[in-house]
């Protein structure tokens, strides 16, 4: 099936050129002007889609828009459109999962070719950079992602360290959801029980095989036959049962308390902790025969301020979630806002990120967060002044347009009635030709094509037919 394109862009001018030009060749397109407008599309329309995703959105930009798609297990493939031209940013959004990039002004016999080219890919799983929904642009990341992808299949044991809130149960789930086993993902937190209870709770035991226990338990080993059992915190499991624990690891069998001997269990084992294992070996409180056990594979999450750069993508992807969650409507950060998360020290990482963020989206009016939502007492080094209550601004609302806004759109509907050609369109815009040349550079509107032998006739036709569908 070929993909429908979505072009998200600000400029209204822009956007209905381009979108145009693709109506125009019989395609399926859908316009946003920003980020939560294209969020919504996406959730509400059937892909697969080619996004056509200006950078320089104002509220949420395209680059963390992207990474909200990405965040989501989005497979549509994105294709950006800078403003700079800067490598950096092409780098970038190439990391974060874009398939190509497009300097503006885009010449659209270029844009026509590249969206021929992505429309026509089937749908695939997103591309590198994205995990099960995971953000991931920092290297370390991006290499504890990789590594995780591939065991994620096996039946290899995967050992998670970081420290607390860096991610590492998400991680073990994302594991679990693309390892293709059909079982249950059963998570066990090995510091919060009851040392007399541990191996009842683990292994199961039949009624009557202890006083209390008046009927028979599975155990959580059995109740993960066929999918995973995680093992969080697994530093702090008491030395009794990690000696338990190893002997179901090396015979593949639970000894139900009561039962009538072993039962064997197929079940992919996963295992977290913050603790330095090395260290709890060393001082005789975790054994070792076990570590070598559980950690097949061991990867390490680093913690958030050793991924400055995921912070903005974080955020965003924790807004979007948070606002679809509270049924707000979330259409970016206001000013000052990256830098002041950037310089947080953020010592409960991930999460501390994410509740920050929570808490700025309930307390913000209107559809931006804005930095006195992330500070509402204010410390008193730095008087945070109360924000202007924020007007409606949702879509539909009345606002005032700016001439420069008003000027672009109508040059965008005359270059599209006069099929793209300059003088027609200068002449019923009442403007000289050069004026419109000007003009068209200035809001960045490129000509239809290339005015070359031969090519005019093509593009009158695309665009005649891009108007008979706008006027259905
Ligand atoms: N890379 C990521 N992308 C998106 N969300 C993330 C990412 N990493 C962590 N989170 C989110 O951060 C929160 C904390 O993650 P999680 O509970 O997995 O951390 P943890 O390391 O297991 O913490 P603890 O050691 O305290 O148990 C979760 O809500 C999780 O969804």
């Amino acid at each position: 099936m070929e993909r429908r394109i979505l072009v998200v862009e600000d400029d209204a001018a822009q956007r209905r050129v381009i979108a145009a030009l693709f109506r125009a060749q019989g395609r399926v397109v859908s316009e946003a002007d920003c980020a939560q407008v294209a969020l919504d599309i996406l959730d509400a329309e059937a892909g697969p889609w080619v996004v056509l995703l200006d950078i320089g959105l104002p509220g949420m930009g395209g680059l963390d828009l992207l990474s909200v798609m990405r965040g989501r297990g989005d497979d549509a493939r994105v294709v950006m459109l800078t403003a700079d031209g800067g490598v950096d940013t092409a780098v970038r959004a190439m990391q974060r999962g874009a398939a190509d990039y497009l300097e503006k002004p885009v010449a659209m016999d270029r844009l026509r070719a590249v969206v021929a080219r992505h429309a026509a890919m089937p749908a695939a799983p997103a591309p590198s950079g994205a995990f099960a929904g995971l953000v991931a642009g920092a290297p370390a990341m991006v290499a504890a992602l990789d590594l995780a992808r591939r065991v994620a299949p096996s039946r290899m044991p995967v050992l998670v360290t970081g420290p607390s809130g860096s991610g590492k149960e998400r991680l073990a789930r994302a594991i679990h959801e693309t390892s293709g086993r059909t079982g249950a993902f059963v998570a066990v937190n090995c510091g919060a029980l009851p040392e007399s209870l541990i191996e009842s709770l683990l292994f199961g035991h039949e009624k009557g095989a202890f006083t209390g226990a008046d009927r028979a338990k599975p155990g959580r080993f059995r109740e993960a036959e066929g999918g995973t059992l995680f093992l969080d915190e697994i530093g702090e499991m008491p030395l009794a049962a990690q000696v338990s624990l190893l002997r179901v690891v090396q015979e593949g069998e639970v000894d139900p308390l009561g039962g009538r001997g072993p039962v064997s269990v197929d079940v992919r084992l996963l295992a977290a902790t913050n603790r330095d294992l090395g260290a709890e070996i060393a001082e005789g409180r975790f054994r070792e025969d076990l570590y070598f056990r559980l950690a097949g594979v061991e990867i390490a999450l680093p913690g958030l301020a050793e991924r400055g750069e995921d912070i903005s993508a974080l955020a965003a992807t924790h807004a979007a979630e948070a606002a679809r969650r509270e049924g707000r409507q979330f259409h970016g950060f206001g000013p000052g806002v990256a830098e002041w998360l950037a310089a947080q020290p953020w010592p409960g990482n991930v999460r501390e990120l994410q509740n920050a963020v929570h808490r700025a989206l309930v307390l913000s009016e209107g559809s931006e967060i804005r930095l006195a939502d992330f500070r509402p007492a204010g410390p008193a080094s730095e008087p945070v002044r109360p924000a202007p209550r924020a007007r409606p601004s949702e879509r539909g609302a009345r606002r005032v347009r700016a001439l420069a806004e008003v000027e672009a759109e109508a040059i965008a509907d005359a270059l599209i009635l006069c099929s793209g050609q300059i003088s027609e369109t200068a002449r019923r815009l009442g403007i000289g030709r050069s004026t419109l040349y000007r003009k068209m550079a200035q809001y960045q509107i490129a000509p239809f094509n290339e005015p070359r032998e031969g090519r005019e006739h093509e593009a009158s036709q695309d665009l005649g037919g891009a108007r008979r569908q706008q006027e259905r």
